[in-house]
């Protein structure tokens, strides 16, 4: 068996069928293949080999990722991870992560990300999970929302998902750097959201799109699709919602208002929204509406004072961490961070520590969804010097929370 090497252009098919096979062996559909042969950055791709089989994969996009005070942070975006059932438990997803982590650190890129298929993985290569998602069963018979002002005034038209997606994109883009855990993409990236297999739509339509428009300017969009269902009391239908962006909480409001009130359908499935989504506070029965919370990134820190430097602070913090990093050693050590809403310096320093964490730890509260008052509750961070807890923590915190807005 070969130690991880770079991808050659030549191998995607043989280095993509392994990990097909690991998450089951069920073929893509072939635009969603065609999509992901296109997005692999083969350069950042590493595979391991035994004779001429490949046995292990691991990709890297390459990612800008929105932090707290809206700086487009470099991240990899780790992806593509698989092993052989046949090579399983040896070590070679170890030896990737090694390879991946070393290299992510020589193109200078401050942050590794990643959404795990199992969240027991990823922990012990320094990934905390730090932005979680509401997935939502919405009972839309039983519930009403209660609008903003406004919110008659946006006006919806549907059109062809394809036909409007530059107009889609560029609410996306606008909203970027205001929510950290966002994510500024390459060329291509795009065509993910209006993906549309027959295979992937479990009886339901071919994905809808409805824009929302102000002063013939585009304000919002939501693609979803519409599963009919007729039941013993009559018509039974789900919307399933795929993506919903919007610039303001009336458009915003518009758009889930329109998708409450889809004639012959009673219910609305809303996975991987923002915990802090305002739809939460229109509905008249949050019980009815199921939400439920679930991890979705989870961050690295690559490079601990060039991470805690490219965001800001709530609030004025001064604190010395003591890091323990057993896999990417460099980072081990005492880091004095101070700073504000204005900006952040984060040195090594040999003062005395405030508090004691992990680099997962960091990792996880480092776009301000997590706190290290809940890491302290549960015996992950240390705190050395009295006090200190009180100080960080809401220092770390961000308002809106940090939301991924989709997988990769
Ligand atoms: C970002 C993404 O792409 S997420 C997708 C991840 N891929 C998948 O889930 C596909 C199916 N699974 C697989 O391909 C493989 O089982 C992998 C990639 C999860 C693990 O690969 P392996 O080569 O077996 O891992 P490796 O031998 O390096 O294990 C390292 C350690 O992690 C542990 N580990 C590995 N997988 C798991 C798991 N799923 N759950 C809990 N622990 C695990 C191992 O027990 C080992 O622990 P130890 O050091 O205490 O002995």
């Amino acid at each position: 068996m070969t130690g991880p090497r770079v991808l050659r252009r030549e191998e995607w098919d043989t280095w993509y069928g392994t990990l097909v096979r690991a998450f089951g062996g069920v073929p893509e559909p072939a635009e969603e293949l065609e999509l992901f042969r296109e997005l692999t950055e083969t350069d950042r791709s590493l595979g391991v080999w035994d004779g001429e089989g490949c046995v292990g994969t691991a990709g890297a996009f390459s990612f800008r990722l929105t932090v707290p005070g809206g700086a487009a942070v470099p991240a990899a975006g780790v992806t593509m991870v698989g092993v052989a059932a046949t090579h399983r438990r040896r070590g070679v997803l170890t030896s990737m992560m090694r390879r991946q982590l070393d290299d992510v650190r020589s193109w200078g890129e401050p942050l590794a990300v990643l959404t795990a298929s199992e969240p027991a993985i990823y922990g012990r290569f320094g990934y905390g999970a730090a932005t979680f998602q509401v997935n939502a069963e919405i009972d839309t018979s039983r519930t009403t929302l209660a609008v903003p002002e406004g919110t008659d005034g946006v006006r919806l038209r549907y059109a062809a998902p394809a036909e409007v997606l530059g107009a889609c994109e560029a609410v996306y883009a606008r909203l970027v750097p205001g929510r950290p855990g966002m994510l500024a993409r390459r060329p291509g990236w795009e065509r993910l959201g209006t993906l549309d297999p027959e295979s992937r739509r479990d009886g339901a339509s071919p994905l809808q799109c409805v824009v929302a428009e102000r002063d013939g300017e585009t304000v919002g969009y939501a693609r979803f699709r519409v599963k009919p269902g007729w039941g013993p009391a009559g018509p039974d239908g789900t919307v399933v919602l795929s993506a919903l962006d919007a610039l303001d909480p009336a458009a915003d409001a518009a758009l889930w208002r329109f998708l409450f009130d889809v004639d012959l359908t009673s219910r609305l499935v809303a996975r991987g929204r923002p915990v802090d989504e305002g739809w939460q506070h229109m509905v008249s029965d949050i019980r009815r509406c199921r939400p439920e919370l679930r991890d979705a990134l989870y961050v690295r820190l690559v490079d601990v004072g060039a991470a805690l430097q490219a965001r800001t602070y709530r609030a004025p913090v001064d604190v010395v961490f003591d890091v323990e990093d057993a896999f990417c050693p460099w980072n081990t050590g005492r880091w004095r961070l101070s700073g504000d809403a204005k900006g952040a310096s984060c040195e090594r320093t040999e003062d005395a520590a405030d508090l004691a964490l992990s680099v997962r730890e960091l990792g996880a509260v480092y776009l301000g969804g997590v706190g290290l008052t809940s890491l302290a509750a549960a015996g992950r961070v240390r705190e050395l010097r009295r006090g200190a807890l009180a100080e960080a923590s809401p220092a770390f915190g961000s308002d809106p929370a940090p939301w991924l807005p989709h997988g990769f």
